[in-house]
């Protein structure tokens, strides 16, 4: 479809490290066909703090799902290093997701009974140890937390510890596995604006570290603070920076 538009390619010279090439998603309700993504293009560029940006009801949820092989496109495709996603079938997509990336939510999700500790260490036990034998599971959901900052509340429950932490034991708990990408739906949408900010400033140091963080924002500040971002409207990229993408013109856009 973008075909159709005034299209713009931006090109920068930062390695991709996931590319999204026309992607169309098209959910079919009892009366319509309805598209909620139109023919996408762009890369993610490795190590980047990668922004999906945009209104609500833009698309950034269901995009968010195709990069991380949750949903699978109508058309087009997303390849990870890479890996063709719908390719796969959903028991290989599970496992490729284990290894690969590591998931942030809005509301944290740790389990209430059990410790920051223990909360690092069932995801080394359900995503298999990031490829490292049982005896140095521990070790390495204290390194999780350490990198994070929350080495000296290991064994706070989660309700003893404020959201921000509980976000930071959540990234720890993404780190487990020790996934090249990070994916997180609002990480800092449940949490105070100086929070937030020091929540963005782990995830930036993050990306020194080699990993790959890409997250969904409508809130325009926070997505200022990527390396890289693109802009939604309607389901179609308006605007981007720090990387590849075709661009639809505001003016094409549909609604
Ligand atoms: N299964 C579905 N069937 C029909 N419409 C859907 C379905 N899933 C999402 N939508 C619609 O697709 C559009 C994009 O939804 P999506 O959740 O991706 O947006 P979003 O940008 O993440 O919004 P928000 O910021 O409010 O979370 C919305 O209009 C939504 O109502």
């Amino acid at each position: 479809m973008s075909d159709m538009h005034t299209a713009t390619r931006y090109h920068l010279n930062a390695p991709a490290l996931i590319q999204v090439e026309h992607l169309t998603r098209s959910v079919t309700t009892r009366t319509q066909q309805t598209t909620l993504l139109h023919d996408l293009t762009f890369d993610v560029p490795a190590q980047s703090l990668f922004a999906i940006n945009g209104p609500s009801g833009s698309g950034k949820s269901t995009l968010l799902n195709m990069l991380a092989g949750i949903d699978q496109p109508t058309k087009g495709r997303v390849i990870f290093a890479g890996y063709e996603l719908k390719a796969q079938s959903e028991n290989a997509l599970a496992r490729w997701r284990g290894h690969n990336v590591g998931i942030i939510f809005q509301f944290f999700q740790l389990i209430p009974t059990l410790t920051a500790f223990e909360n690092v260490l069932l995801a080394l036990e359900l995503g298999g140890g990031g490829g490292l034998r049982r005896k140095d599971w521990r070790g390495r959901a204290r390194v999780c937390l350490d990198t994070v900052e929350m080495g000296a509340f290991t064994q706070r429950l989660p309700a003893e510890l404020s959201g921000g932490q509980q976000q930071r034991v959540a990234i720890a708990r993404a780190l487990a596995n020790d996934p090249p990408v990070l994916i997180a739906d609002e990480p800092t949408g449940n949490l105070d604006s100086v929070t937030a900010h020091s929540i963005f400033q782990t995830l930036t140091n993050l990306t020194h570290q080699k990993k790959t963080v890409i997250y969904v924002t409508h809130n325009p500040q926070f997505a200022s603070l990527a390396s890289a971002r693109i802009d939604l409207l309607d389901g179609q990229i308006v605007h981007a920076d720090g990387t590849t993408a075709i661009i639809t013109p505001l003016k094409e856009v549909h609604s």
